[in-house]
Order: structure tokens, then C-alpha cells, then sequence
């Protein structure tokens, strides 16, 4: 079994995360308060390490009353342990999971180096270090061993690199996506998902539209993944 996947983002039409100079604006109040209802309603919101690196979000319930001091899991993707200590996401607020890499057959000053990021990380109250893959996280293989830690359901909060690998992956389950009457622009500006891209129509994503509404300044569109069974969730992938 894998958890249940929502992707949420905030992006303008043109399909951009932030500006090129990392102006992420992009949701209103009430879309804002939308997305922390999500966060309430999973057991873990997930985000690649390049939107800790540039936004240090918190990960927690805070633009809605937070009901039973229970903040979901905040899971961060770090393949090479990049994660600064000061990091907001490593605050006592929640518990926060670090899917990393195994890191034996590195030379050894390397090796040293993730060892003491290790006990530095792991002397923080909270945090569990989860290992997946070798050179980058294996990211069927967290979620299999996400399910086991009981963790049911993620809402995956970004950024574009992160998305891509889970879509890539077919581990998304629904799509919830803010757009904003706003184009940013610039190639270099992250969008919704990005990576290597599939190659052909056949390979991509299909979705199936459940709602639409309008919020704020914007739209609120949401849908299903289709899914094919042949590729359908990941099961017992941890060797
Ligand atoms: N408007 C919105 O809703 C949101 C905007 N953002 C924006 O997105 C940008 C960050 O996005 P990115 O730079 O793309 O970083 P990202 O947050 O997608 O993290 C990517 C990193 O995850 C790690 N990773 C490890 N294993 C991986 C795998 N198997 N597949 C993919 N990634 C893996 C890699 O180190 C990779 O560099 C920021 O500008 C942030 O502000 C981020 C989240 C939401
Ligand atoms: N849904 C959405 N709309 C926007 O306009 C955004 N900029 C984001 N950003 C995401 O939210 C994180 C901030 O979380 P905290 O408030 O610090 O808990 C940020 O890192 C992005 O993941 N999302």
C-alpha cells in the first residue's frame, strides 16, 4: 500500500510556483486557510528540500485554529542532507520526518560529513531520519515505508522538482491547484511541475475534473488522477 497523495499548489495562469527571483504571492487569505484545511485533513504534508532552501516554510496549521495541538507530519525530500539546522521545519512544532539517501559507498570525507549532519539532526526532538535510495530518494520505495509508519494520506506541497518526481512515479493521487489572475514569466521561474518532462502524450498524466469554484482573486480546480492498473500503487517495493 502507499498513502493517499494530494498535490496542492498556488500558481498563476502561466503556470509559475513563484517569480524568478523567488516572489511566491501567489494565494490569497482565503486560499491560504483552503490549503490549511488540507493540511489538517492528512496525517503529512510533504516538500522537496529546494522549497526549504528557499521559502523555510513551517509545515504546520497556522492560518486556522489548530484543534487538539496536533500538527500533521511535515516529511522533507533531502537526497544529500542539505537541510539547514535553523530550519523552521525542524522547529518542536511537529514531528518531521528527513527522507534521505544511503550515503556507504561515498569517499570518506563525504561519508564523515552526512554522519555528523546525522547526529546533529537526530539530537533535535522530533525529527526521524528515513533512508530511500542511493543517489537520489527512492521515492516509491518512502512511500512504501511512509504506509508503514501509518502515515495514510500526504499533502504534497512542492516545489516543481519534487512534483515531477512524484507524478514521474505515478504516486499522486488528486490535484488540487489554486491559479491566480497573474503571469509571471522568466524560464528560469519554477512551475507547477517540472524535471525532464515525459517524452510523448501517451506517458503523461491524465486527470479527471471533480470541482471548480472561484476563491479569492482566482480559480480552485480540482481533480482525479487517472489511474492505470498496470502501474497502479506501489506495494511491498522495499526489497
Ligand atoms: N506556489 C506554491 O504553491 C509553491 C511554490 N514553491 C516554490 O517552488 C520552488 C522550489 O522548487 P524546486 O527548486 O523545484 O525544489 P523542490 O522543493 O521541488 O525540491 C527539489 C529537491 O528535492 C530533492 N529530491 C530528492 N529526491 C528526489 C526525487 N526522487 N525527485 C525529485 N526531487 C527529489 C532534490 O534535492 C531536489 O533538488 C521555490 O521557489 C518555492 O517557493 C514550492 C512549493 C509550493
Ligand atoms: N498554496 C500556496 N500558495 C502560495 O501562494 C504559496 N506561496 C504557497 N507556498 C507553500 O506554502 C509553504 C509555506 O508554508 P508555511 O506558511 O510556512 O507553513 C511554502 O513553502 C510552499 O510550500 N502555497
Amino acid at each position: 500500500m502507499k498513502p493517499y497523495v494530494i498535490s496542492n499548489v498556488g500558481m498563476t495562469l502561466d503556470g509559475k510556483l513563484s517569480t524568478v527571483e523567488n516572489d511566491t504571492r501567489i494565494s490569497g487569505e482565503n486560499d491560504l486557510k483552503r490549503v490549511h484545511q488540507i493540511r489538517k485533513d492528512v496525517d503529512a504534508i510533504m516538500v522537496g528540500i529546494g522549497t526549504v532552501l528557499k521559502d523555510d516554510p513551517k509545515l504546520t496549521i497556522h492560518k486556522i485554529p489548530l484543534e487538539n495541538n496536533k500538527n500533521p507530519v511535515r516529511i522533507v525530500v533531502d537526497s544529500k542532507l542539505r537541510i539547514p539546522l535553523a530550519s523552521r521545519v525542524l522547529n518542536e512544532d511537529a514531528k518531521t520526518v528527513i527522507a534521505t539517501t544511503a550515503f556507504d559507498n561515498l569517499e570518506e570525507s563525504e561519508k564523515n560529513k552526512r554522519t555528523e549532519k546525522i547526529k546533529e539532526l537526530e539530537s533535535i526532538e522530533n525529527v526521524e531520519i528515513v533512508y530511500s535510495g542511493e543517489d537520489k530518494v527512492d521515492l516509491e520505495l518512502l512511500m512504501s515505508k511512509l504506509s508503514k509508519m501509518d502515515i495514510k494520506s500526504i499533502l504534497l506541497e512542492g516545489g516543481g522538482t519534487l512534483n515531477w518526481g512524484m507524478f514521474e512515479k505515478n504516486l499522486v493521487d488528486e490535484v488540487r491547484v489554486y491559479v491566480a489572475p497573474k503571469i509571471f514569466g522568466g524560464s528560469n521561474a519554477p512551475t507547477y511541475v517540472d524535471g525532464e518532462g515525459f517524452k510523448t502524450l501517451e506517458e503523461s498524466v491524465e486527470l479527471e475534473l471533480i470541482d471548480y469554484y472561484q476563491m479569492d482573486e482566482g480559480i480552485v480546480l480540482e481533480y482525479f488522477v487517472k489511474k492505470d492498473n498496470n502501474q497502479d500503487n506501489v506495494d511491498n517495493n522495499d526489497n
